[in-house]
Protein backbone atom coordinates (compact mmCIF):
# COMPACT_ATOMS: atom_id res chain seq x y z
CA UNK A 1 0.00 0.00 0.00
CA UNK A 2 0.90 3.59 -0.74
CA UNK A 3 2.52 5.26 2.56
CA UNK A 4 0.47 8.17 3.09
CA UNK A 5 3.56 10.64 3.56
CA UNK A 6 6.78 9.10 2.09
CA UNK A 7 9.86 11.25 3.32
CA UNK A 8 12.74 9.80 0.94
CA UNK A 9 16.34 9.96 1.82
CA UNK A 10 16.42 13.85 2.21
CA UNK A 11 19.42 15.60 2.88
CA UNK A 12 20.29 19.48 3.29
CA UNK A 13 23.53 20.99 3.13
CA UNK A 14 24.05 24.48 3.64
CA UNK A 15 27.37 24.98 2.08
CA UNK A 16 29.87 23.19 3.93
CA UNK A 17 26.81 22.28 7.35
CA UNK A 18 24.91 19.04 6.24
CA UNK A 19 21.52 19.46 8.37
CA UNK A 20 20.17 16.54 7.49
CA UNK A 21 22.24 13.64 6.46
CA UNK A 22 19.81 10.98 5.16
CA UNK A 23 16.01 11.40 6.66
CA UNK A 24 14.04 8.36 5.98
CA UNK A 25 10.35 7.97 7.52
CA UNK A 26 6.43 7.06 6.05
CA UNK A 27 3.82 8.54 8.37
CA UNK A 28 0.32 7.05 8.07
CA UNK A 29 -3.07 9.14 7.69
CA UNK A 30 -4.18 10.40 10.97
CA UNK A 31 -0.93 9.43 12.83
CA UNK A 32 1.03 11.76 14.96
CA UNK A 33 4.23 11.70 15.27
CA UNK A 34 6.87 13.74 16.70
CA UNK A 35 10.36 14.57 15.65
CA UNK A 36 12.70 14.68 19.03
CA UNK A 37 16.08 15.41 19.50
CA UNK A 38 18.60 17.80 20.68
CA UNK A 39 18.94 21.25 19.33
CA UNK A 40 20.67 21.28 15.64
CA UNK A 41 19.96 17.24 15.13
CA UNK A 42 17.95 18.21 12.16
CA UNK A 43 14.30 18.58 13.43
CA UNK A 44 13.35 21.76 12.05
CA UNK A 45 15.17 21.72 8.77
CA UNK A 46 13.70 18.72 7.81
CA UNK A 47 10.01 20.26 8.80
CA UNK A 48 10.76 23.11 6.84
CA UNK A 49 11.54 20.93 3.69
CA UNK A 50 7.92 19.21 4.24
CA UNK A 51 6.44 22.85 4.34
CA UNK A 52 8.35 24.07 1.59
CA UNK A 53 10.16 26.58 3.12
CA UNK A 54 13.27 24.75 1.89
CA UNK A 55 14.17 22.76 -0.57
CA UNK A 56 15.89 19.54 -0.07
CA UNK A 57 20.04 18.86 -1.29
CA UNK A 58 18.76 15.36 -2.30
CA UNK A 59 15.64 13.08 -1.78
CA UNK A 60 11.79 13.10 -2.30
CA UNK A 61 8.60 13.69 -0.32
CA UNK A 62 5.78 11.88 -1.49
CA UNK A 63 2.16 12.51 -0.49
CA UNK A 64 0.01 9.65 -0.96
CA UNK A 65 2.33 8.29 -3.69
CA UNK A 66 3.19 12.17 -5.74
CA UNK A 67 6.24 14.16 -4.85
CA UNK A 68 5.04 17.36 -3.44
CA UNK A 69 8.62 19.01 -4.31
CA UNK A 70 7.74 20.74 -7.16
CA UNK A 71 4.56 22.39 -5.46
CA UNK A 72 5.24 25.50 -3.46
CA UNK A 73 4.96 26.47 -0.07
CA UNK A 74 1.30 28.12 -0.07
CA UNK A 75 -0.51 25.61 -2.87
CA UNK A 76 1.01 22.71 -0.25
CA UNK A 77 -2.29 22.84 1.68
CA UNK A 78 -0.40 22.23 4.95
CA UNK A 79 -0.68 23.63 8.12
CA UNK A 80 1.64 25.39 10.46
CA UNK A 81 2.43 26.39 14.46
CA UNK A 82 5.32 27.64 15.28
CA UNK A 83 6.51 28.36 18.42
CA UNK A 84 6.87 32.17 18.23
CA UNK A 85 2.83 33.43 18.07
CA UNK A 86 2.63 33.69 14.24
CA UNK A 87 -0.71 35.86 14.28
CA UNK A 88 -1.21 39.37 12.46
CA UNK A 89 -1.16 41.61 15.31
CA UNK A 90 -3.72 43.96 13.97
CA UNK A 91 -5.94 41.41 12.57
CA UNK A 92 -8.90 40.30 15.53
CA UNK A 93 -8.79 36.47 16.38
CA UNK A 94 -11.89 35.93 14.26
CA UNK A 95 -10.47 37.85 11.13
CA UNK A 96 -7.24 35.71 11.85
CA UNK A 97 -8.92 32.66 11.66
CA UNK A 98 -10.53 33.55 8.37
CA UNK A 99 -7.67 34.60 6.86
CA UNK A 100 -6.96 31.49 4.71
CA UNK A 101 -10.17 30.95 3.96
CA UNK A 102 -10.52 34.31 2.35
CA UNK A 103 -7.12 33.53 0.26
CA UNK A 104 -8.87 30.36 -0.97
CA UNK A 105 -11.69 32.24 -1.88
CA UNK A 106 -14.81 31.03 0.68
CA UNK A 107 -18.11 32.87 1.01
CA UNK A 108 -18.67 35.11 3.24
CA UNK A 109 -20.98 32.88 5.46
CA UNK A 110 -19.24 30.00 5.11
CA UNK A 111 -16.04 31.62 6.73
CA UNK A 112 -18.83 33.27 9.18
CA UNK A 113 -19.65 29.15 10.14
CA UNK A 114 -16.19 27.96 9.67
CA UNK A 115 -14.59 30.35 12.51
CA UNK A 116 -17.01 29.98 14.72
CA UNK A 117 -16.40 26.13 14.69
CA UNK A 118 -13.14 26.45 14.94
CA UNK A 119 -13.55 28.94 17.79
CA UNK A 120 -15.79 25.57 19.21
CA UNK A 121 -12.56 23.32 18.52
CA UNK A 122 -10.20 25.37 20.52
CA UNK A 123 -12.15 26.40 22.99
CA UNK A 124 -12.11 30.20 22.34
CA UNK A 125 -15.67 30.56 22.13
CA UNK A 126 -16.68 34.72 23.04
CA UNK A 127 -12.84 35.96 21.79
CA UNK A 128 -14.06 36.52 18.40
CA UNK A 129 -13.09 40.30 18.11
CA UNK A 130 -10.19 40.45 20.75
CA UNK A 131 -6.58 41.47 19.21
CA UNK A 132 -4.16 38.74 19.82
CA UNK A 133 -2.41 41.21 22.49
CA UNK A 134 -4.84 41.23 24.91
CA UNK A 135 -4.96 37.18 24.81
CA UNK A 136 -2.46 35.39 27.06
CA UNK A 137 0.30 33.08 25.09
CA UNK A 138 -1.46 30.26 25.61
CA UNK A 139 -4.86 31.62 24.24
CA UNK A 140 -2.56 32.54 21.00
CA UNK A 141 -1.92 30.03 20.29
CA UNK A 142 -4.47 28.47 20.18
CA UNK A 143 -5.87 30.85 17.86
CA UNK A 144 -3.25 29.58 15.69
CA UNK A 145 -4.30 25.95 15.99
CA UNK A 146 -7.62 26.95 14.45
CA UNK A 147 -6.02 29.23 11.71
CA UNK A 148 -4.16 26.33 10.70
CA UNK A 149 -6.83 23.57 10.77
CA UNK A 150 -9.29 26.37 9.50
CA UNK A 151 -9.42 25.01 6.19
CA UNK A 152 -8.97 21.29 7.11
CA UNK A 153 -5.43 20.77 5.72
CA UNK A 154 -4.17 16.98 5.72
CA UNK A 155 -1.03 17.67 7.64
CA UNK A 156 -0.18 20.00 10.32
CA UNK A 157 3.21 20.97 11.20
CA UNK A 158 4.13 22.26 14.40
CA UNK A 159 7.73 23.55 15.48
CA UNK A 160 7.95 23.84 19.47
CA UNK A 161 4.87 25.39 19.88
CA UNK A 162 4.65 25.43 23.49
CA UNK A 163 8.43 25.87 23.96
CA UNK A 164 7.54 29.89 25.33
CA UNK A 165 5.14 28.48 27.41
CA UNK A 166 5.20 27.85 31.22
CA UNK A 167 5.13 24.00 32.46
CA UNK A 168 1.51 24.68 33.84
CA UNK A 169 0.22 26.22 30.34
CA UNK A 170 2.24 23.76 28.34
CA UNK A 171 1.03 20.64 30.02
CA UNK A 172 -3.21 22.14 29.41
CA UNK A 173 -2.39 22.92 25.66
CA UNK A 174 -0.88 19.44 25.15
CA UNK A 175 -4.03 17.67 26.06
CA UNK A 176 -5.97 20.31 24.03
CA UNK A 177 -3.66 19.25 21.00
CA UNK A 178 -4.21 15.53 21.80
CA UNK A 179 -8.32 16.25 21.68
CA UNK A 180 -8.15 17.86 18.88
CA UNK A 181 -6.18 15.72 17.34
CA UNK A 182 -8.34 12.74 17.69
CA UNK A 183 -11.55 15.19 16.94
CA UNK A 184 -10.27 15.85 13.54
CA UNK A 185 -8.01 12.86 12.78
CA UNK A 186 -5.71 15.55 10.65
CA UNK A 187 -2.15 14.00 10.58
CA UNK A 188 0.37 16.22 13.38
CA UNK A 189 3.89 16.04 12.62
CA UNK A 190 5.26 17.58 15.69
CA UNK A 191 9.14 18.87 16.69
CA UNK A 192 10.19 19.08 20.34
CA UNK A 193 13.40 18.72 22.58
CA UNK A 194 10.94 17.55 25.51
CA UNK A 195 10.91 14.02 25.77
CA UNK A 196 7.71 14.52 28.56
CA UNK A 197 6.29 16.50 25.58
CA UNK A 198 6.61 13.64 22.56
CA UNK A 199 5.67 10.71 25.09
CA UNK A 200 2.68 12.56 26.16
CA UNK A 201 1.20 13.41 22.78
CA UNK A 202 2.55 11.35 19.90
CA UNK A 203 1.45 7.51 18.46
CA UNK A 204 5.48 7.57 17.17
CA UNK A 205 8.73 9.30 18.26
CA UNK A 206 11.40 9.63 15.48
CA UNK A 207 14.32 10.16 17.64
CA UNK A 208 17.03 12.94 16.16
CA UNK A 209 20.63 12.76 16.32
CA UNK A 210 23.24 14.78 14.07
CA UNK A 211 20.98 14.66 10.84
CA UNK A 212 19.47 11.10 11.09
CA UNK A 213 16.67 9.22 12.41
CA UNK A 214 18.65 7.19 15.35
CA UNK A 215 15.23 4.63 16.13
CA UNK A 216 11.38 5.47 15.29
CA UNK A 217 8.66 3.70 17.65
CA UNK A 218 6.09 4.76 20.21
CA UNK A 219 6.95 5.88 23.33
CA UNK A 220 7.01 2.41 24.97
CA UNK A 221 8.68 0.99 22.63
CA UNK A 222 11.62 3.04 22.51
CA UNK A 223 12.11 3.13 26.11
CA UNK A 224 12.06 -0.87 26.05
CA UNK A 225 13.91 -1.53 23.63
CA UNK A 226 16.33 1.33 22.51
CA UNK A 227 18.81 0.30 20.12
CA UNK A 228 21.20 2.48 20.82
CA UNK A 229 23.13 4.66 24.20
CA UNK A 230 21.49 8.17 22.57
CA UNK A 231 18.02 6.82 22.16
CA UNK A 232 17.83 5.18 26.14
CA UNK A 233 19.46 8.34 27.15
CA UNK A 234 16.34 10.69 25.85
CA UNK A 235 14.02 8.57 26.83
CA UNK A 236 13.61 7.69 30.11
CA UNK A 237 16.41 8.35 32.82
CA UNK A 238 19.34 5.61 32.72
CA UNK A 239 22.68 5.48 34.13
CA UNK A 240 25.89 3.08 32.27
CA UNK A 241 27.93 1.00 34.26
CA UNK A 242 31.06 -0.57 32.73
CA UNK A 243 31.38 -4.39 32.29
CA UNK A 244 33.23 -7.33 30.42
CA UNK A 245 31.75 -9.36 27.74
CA UNK A 246 32.00 -12.93 28.36
CA UNK A 247 29.96 -14.53 25.68
CA UNK A 248 26.95 -13.20 22.81
CA UNK A 249 24.65 -15.31 21.65
CA UNK A 250 21.31 -14.69 19.49
CA UNK A 251 21.33 -11.00 20.53
CA UNK A 252 22.11 -11.68 24.09
CA UNK A 253 24.96 -11.35 26.39
CA UNK A 254 26.66 -12.61 29.55
CA UNK A 255 28.66 -9.91 31.13
CA UNK A 256 30.70 -9.15 34.20
CA UNK A 257 30.17 -6.49 36.38
CA UNK A 258 32.22 -4.28 38.89
CA UNK A 259 32.49 -6.87 41.99
CA UNK A 260 32.66 -9.86 39.90
CA UNK A 261 28.88 -10.09 39.74
CA UNK A 262 28.07 -12.14 36.32
CA UNK A 263 24.85 -11.68 34.74
CA UNK A 264 23.80 -13.40 31.48
CA UNK A 265 21.06 -13.12 28.64
CA UNK A 266 20.96 -9.02 28.42
CA UNK A 267 19.88 -8.25 25.19
CA UNK A 268 23.01 -6.50 23.19
CA UNK A 269 22.99 -3.84 21.07
CA UNK A 270 26.01 -3.15 18.80
CA UNK A 271 28.68 -6.25 17.74
CA UNK A 272 30.73 -7.10 20.34
CA UNK A 273 34.03 -8.98 20.62
CA UNK A 274 34.92 -11.11 23.65
CA UNK A 275 36.66 -9.53 27.10
CA UNK A 276 35.76 -5.92 24.93
CA UNK A 277 34.42 -3.28 27.48
CA UNK A 278 30.96 -2.35 27.27
CA UNK A 279 28.45 0.08 28.79
CA UNK A 280 25.32 -1.95 30.85
CA UNK A 281 22.06 0.53 30.90
CA UNK A 282 20.63 0.54 33.78
CA UNK A 283 16.66 2.33 34.66
CA UNK A 284 16.43 3.73 37.86
CA UNK A 285 12.66 2.56 38.50
CA UNK A 286 14.00 -1.12 37.16
CA UNK A 287 16.40 -1.53 39.82
CA UNK A 288 15.58 -3.37 43.02
CA UNK A 289 17.54 -2.46 46.31
CA UNK A 290 18.14 -4.87 49.36
CA UNK A 291 19.62 -3.83 52.74
CA UNK A 292 20.63 -7.77 53.01
CA UNK A 293 23.63 -9.03 51.42
CA UNK A 294 23.16 -10.82 48.48
CA UNK A 295 26.13 -12.56 46.33
CA UNK A 296 24.23 -12.58 43.23
CA UNK A 297 23.81 -8.45 43.37
CA UNK A 298 25.75 -5.40 43.11
CA UNK A 299 27.78 -3.85 45.83
CA UNK A 300 26.66 -0.35 46.56
CA UNK A 301 26.91 2.69 48.95
CA UNK A 302 24.42 5.01 49.49
CA UNK A 303 25.19 8.74 48.36
CA UNK A 304 21.86 10.47 49.16
CA UNK A 305 18.85 10.09 49.19
CA UNK A 306 15.96 12.79 48.10
CA UNK A 307 12.24 12.71 48.46
CA UNK A 308 10.70 13.15 45.07
CA UNK A 309 6.98 13.28 46.37
CA UNK A 310 5.68 10.14 45.11
CA UNK A 311 8.66 8.37 45.01
CA UNK A 312 12.10 8.54 46.62
CA UNK A 313 15.47 8.72 44.69
CA UNK A 314 18.56 6.99 46.18
CA UNK A 315 21.71 7.94 44.06
CA UNK A 316 24.46 4.91 45.10
CA UNK A 317 27.92 4.47 44.06
CA UNK A 318 29.10 1.45 42.73
CA UNK A 319 33.28 1.00 43.31
CA UNK A 320 35.13 4.72 42.12
CA UNK A 321 33.37 5.91 38.93
CA UNK A 322 29.94 4.55 38.81
CA UNK A 323 26.85 6.04 40.37
CA UNK A 324 23.86 4.32 40.06
CA UNK A 325 20.95 5.63 41.08
CA UNK A 326 17.25 3.85 42.35
CA UNK A 327 13.82 5.19 42.21
CA UNK A 328 11.61 3.46 45.02
CA UNK A 329 8.23 4.19 45.73
CA UNK A 330 7.43 6.36 48.56
CA UNK A 331 6.86 4.17 51.51
CA UNK A 332 8.96 1.42 50.08
CA UNK A 333 10.47 -1.18 52.97
CA UNK A 334 13.57 -0.87 51.74
CA UNK A 335 14.12 3.06 52.18
CA UNK A 336 12.83 3.23 56.14
CA UNK A 337 16.36 3.95 57.95
CA UNK A 338 18.07 4.21 54.92
CA UNK A 339 20.94 6.49 55.37
CA UNK A 340 24.17 8.52 53.41
CA UNK A 341 27.17 5.56 53.36
CA UNK A 342 25.64 2.53 54.35
CA UNK A 343 25.66 -0.60 51.77
CA UNK A 344 23.41 -1.89 50.35
CA UNK A 345 22.40 -4.55 47.83
CA UNK A 346 21.13 -3.76 43.73
CA UNK A 347 19.69 -6.02 41.53
CA UNK A 348 17.91 -5.74 38.18
CA UNK A 349 15.76 -8.41 36.04
CA UNK A 350 18.41 -9.24 32.89
CA UNK A 351 15.41 -8.28 30.56
CA UNK A 352 14.81 -4.53 31.56
CA UNK A 353 18.61 -3.65 30.84
CA UNK A 354 20.50 -3.18 27.85
CA UNK A 355 24.48 -3.72 26.66
CA UNK A 356 25.59 -1.21 24.22
CA UNK A 357 29.31 -1.11 22.72
CA UNK A 358 31.06 2.04 23.67
N1 LIG B 1 20.16 28.29 7.00
C1 LIG B 1 21.15 27.59 7.55
N2 LIG B 1 22.43 27.79 7.20
C2 LIG B 1 23.42 27.06 7.76
N3 LIG B 1 23.25 26.08 8.68
C3 LIG B 1 21.99 25.83 9.06
C4 LIG B 1 20.87 26.55 8.53
N4 LIG B 1 19.75 26.05 9.11
C5 LIG B 1 20.15 25.11 9.96
N5 LIG B 1 21.49 24.95 9.94
C6 LIG B 1 22.29 23.98 10.73
O1 LIG B 1 21.77 22.70 10.51
C7 LIG B 1 21.75 21.92 11.71
C8 LIG B 1 20.35 21.41 12.00
O2 LIG B 1 19.51 22.51 12.34
P1 LIG B 1 17.97 22.34 12.74
O3 LIG B 1 17.44 23.70 13.02
O4 LIG B 1 17.28 21.52 11.74
O5 LIG B 1 18.09 21.52 14.09
P2 LIG B 1 16.97 21.25 15.19
O6 LIG B 1 17.10 19.83 15.57
O7 LIG B 1 15.64 21.70 14.70
O8 LIG B 1 17.45 22.17 16.38
P3 LIG B 1 16.65 23.27 17.24
O9 LIG B 1 15.81 22.48 18.20
O10 LIG B 1 17.74 24.04 17.91
O11 LIG B 1 15.86 24.08 16.25
C9 LIG B 1 22.33 22.82 12.78
O12 LIG B 1 23.68 22.51 12.94
C10 LIG B 1 22.14 24.22 12.21
O13 LIG B 1 23.11 25.10 12.72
Amino acid sequence: MTPFLDIRHVRKEYGPVVAVHDVELTIERGEFMTFLGPSGSGKSTTLYILAGFEQPSSGDILLNGKTILDTPSHKRNIGMVFQRYTLFPHLSVGDNIAYPLKVRGWSKASITERVRQMLALVRLEGFEDRRPAQMSGGQQQRVALARALAYDPPVLLMDEPLSALDKKLREEIQYEIRRIHQETEVTILYVTHDQEEALRLSDRIAVFSRGVIDQIGTGAELYAHPRTRFVAEFIGDSDFLPCQLLSAQNGRADVTLPGDVTVAGIPLHGAAADGKALQLMLRPERIALSREKDGHALAAVVEDITFLGNNIHVKTRIGEEAAVSVRLPFGHEAVSGLARGMPVWLSFDPDTAHVFTA
